[in-house]
């Protein structure tokens, strides 16, 4: 018998990553950055869990989960490893791409160290171009402050077209905004219009062709586009996923 894509969904995050939704209305939030950004400070914050945190980076290299409530909400918070970008150059690359492009979480929060913005940009861009359910924390706010730096936050979300919340992980600040814009994202009530890379009319004209032939067969579940640039990248490791994908889960 076929697996319905639902089951095929939940199967996909009990196989690959070790997640057993307790019901199928929890949302699952997965919780990207660079390294040593505050991403399992913020995921202890929410969780109540001790997740290992200390100010060196590439302390969390798989990833580590738990369950908080919000209102009327039960959410599956998936701490990821810290990673620069998506490329898959590691290990880690890998499985935090891999999580957001397949395990098809209903959040990605990026969080950004306030202190060094523009070169974790590339991972948030990089992000926007897996998902548009994405929200983006700037963290160690009190950190820029201390050098001087200020956050434009509402250009810096005009620019992105995703909210951007300003925090201080560390001492609980900027929480409450966060939870509340998560909810409301959830509900429908926040859209997103995420700034997106524009490719040449070479590469765009070769998306056209390879992307129905990636809609036929693995469905619309996946990000096609994303997964028609890998292939045009020549990316190895999104093979390998996709194969897996399929192998496994006889999409
Ligand atoms: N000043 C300040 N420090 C913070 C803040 N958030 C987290 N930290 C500290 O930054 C260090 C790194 O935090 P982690 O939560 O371990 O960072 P991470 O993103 O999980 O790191 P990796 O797992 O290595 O990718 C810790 O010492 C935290 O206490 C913040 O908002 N302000
Ligand atoms: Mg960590």
């Amino acid at each position: 018998m076929g697996l319905t894509s639902k089951s095929t969904g939940l199967s996909l995050l009990k196989n690959k990553y070790d997640i057993v939704k307790e019901d199928r209305d929890m949302i699952v939030i997965a919780l990207a950055g660079n390294p040593n950004t505050g991403k399992s400070t913020l995921f202890n914050t929410l969780t109540g869990l001790n997740q290992h945190t200390g100010n060196w980076p590439g302390k969390t290299v798989s990833n580590a989960k738990g369950t908080f409530k919000y209102k009327d909400k039960k959410f599956l918070l998936v701490d990821l490893p810290g990673t620069y970008s998506l490329l898959a150059n590691s290990v880690e690359e890998e499985i935090a791409r891999d999580f957001i492009c397949f395990g098809n979480p209903d959040i990605t929060i990026v969080i950004t160290d306030a202190t060094c913005l523009e070169r974790n940009l590339n991972l948030v861009l990089q992000v926007m171009e897996i998902t548009d359910k994405v929200i983006v924390c700037v963290n160690l706010i009190d950190e820029a402050k201390r050098k001087g730096i200020s956050i434009d936050i509402e250009k810096l979300e005009n620019r992105l077209g995703v909210p951007v919340i300003p925090t201080v992980a560390r001492d609980n600040k900027g929480i409450d905004e966060l939870l509340e814009i998560i909810y409301q994202m959830i509900n429908g009530n926040i859209k997103t219009n995420p700034y997106r890379l524009k490719y040449s009319d070479e590469i765009e004209s070769i998306i056209k062709e390879i992307e129905p032939i990636l809609i036929e067969t693995l469905g619309t579940k996946y990000n096609t586009r994303w997964l028609a640039l890998r292939l045009i990248d020549g990316d190895k490791a999104i093979f390998n996923s996709i194969d897996n994908i399929l192998k496994k889960y006889s999409i």
